[in-house]
């Protein structure tokens, strides 16, 4: 007699498939946007499963847009060339060559080289920087006043850094309307006519808050966001991330990360949920199952 019972292997991916459903039916038409952090890059392993997420997410009906960064990147550049480079508070001092160098990173190898990796995986990709189309317009950061509780021992100007003040979004619009994957560069252009290198997590949220993306994804080198005790939490509100900042438990780069989080939901984006890239489909798993990953910051109530 034949054996009808299915192989479990097999039955197990179509329960993933049929589990995956009433999420494909939710986010069918949405805009999510999508950081993807110079640490998160990782090997080349990684970076094809980044790019076939990407793929299919849009093979799905949603719209992802990358906003990348690559301060690694920048770094290893900088110290090639010989150029001393430093962060207060997450964000690096830039001079007028410091800013051309990371344009150059960001905006030439970084840029180019994922727009190459969603090629490979299938799927058409236009790489563009915030200063294409006016995409994002850019005004000078102040200062950051002497603390030596957070190792500022004077005032610094931070040069040419820069945060988005104007998003105009008709070019991301006119590309995902023609089936194309923006990807973006943290680049602005400000009103005096000067480049400004931006915090990609900033840049990310301002563009996620003028999209009205319904999510916007953080991808990192972190499972999430750490307790004092090394433990993930998993639920946050702006309220939380204050208290946080004021008790050190947060630093460096995560104080931009959170900032532009609680930025993007209050500008109506429903969730940002900060992910560990290294995982791989980290992504897929948050979107498509009922687990969970990461640290989700929403306005109120907790992750359903
Ligand atoms: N409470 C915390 N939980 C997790 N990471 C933290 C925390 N506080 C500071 N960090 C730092 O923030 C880093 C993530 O920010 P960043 O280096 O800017 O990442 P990316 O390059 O992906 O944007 C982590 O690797 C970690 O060193
Ligand atoms: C002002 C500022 O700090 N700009 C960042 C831009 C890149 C970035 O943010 O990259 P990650 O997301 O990989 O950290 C920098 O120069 O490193």
């Amino acid at each position: 007699m034949t054996d009808h019972s299915p192989d479990p292997h097999l039955l197990a991916k179509a329960e993933t498939l049929t589990e995956a459903l009433p999420y494909l039916q939710r986010y069918a038409g949405e805009t999510f946007v999508v950081k993807y952090g110079g640490h998160a890059m990782g090997d080349p392993e990684r970076q094809r499963d980044f790019a076939e997420d990407m793929v299919l997410l849009k093979a799905v009906g949603i719209n992802p847009v990358v906003v990348h960064g690559g301060g690694p990147q920048i770094g290893s550049m900088l110290k090639r060339l010989g150029v001393e480079s430093r962060f207060v508070d997450g964000l690096r001092v830039t001079d007028a060559e410091t800013a051309q160098i990371a344009e150059m990173v960001l905006a030439g190898s970084i840029n180019k080289e994922i727009v190459g990796w969603i090629g490979q995986a299938g799927g058409r990709a236009v790489g563009i920087s915030g200063k294409d189309a006016g995409l994002v317009t850019a005004e000078k950061v102040g200062g950051r006043d002497a603390d030596p509780n957070r190792g500022i021992e004077r005032r610094v100007d931070l040069g040419f850094v820069g945060e988005p003040v104007a998003v105009d979004r008709r070019i991301v619009d006119s590309l995902i309307g023609d089936g194309i994957i923006p990807v973006i560069a943290p680049i602005g252009l400000g009103r005096d006519g000067h480049t400004y290198n931006i915090n990609a997590d900033t840049m990310a949220g301002a563009i996620a808050g003028a999209l009205g993306a319904a999510r916007f994804f953080l991808l990192t080198d972190v499972a999430g966001v750490l307790d004092k005790a090394g433990e993930l939490m998993t639920d946050l509100t702006p309220a939380d991330i204050g208290r946080l900042r004021e008790d050190g438990t947060i630093s460096g780069g995560m104080i931009p990360k959170l900032e532009t989080c609680v930025a993007a939901v209050e500008a109506g984006v429903d969730a940002a949920v900060i992910l560990d890239g290294r995982v791989p489909h980290a992504m897929l798993l948050e979107i498509f199952t009922r687990r969970g990953a990461g640290t989700l910051v929403r306005r109120s109530s907790p992750k359903a």
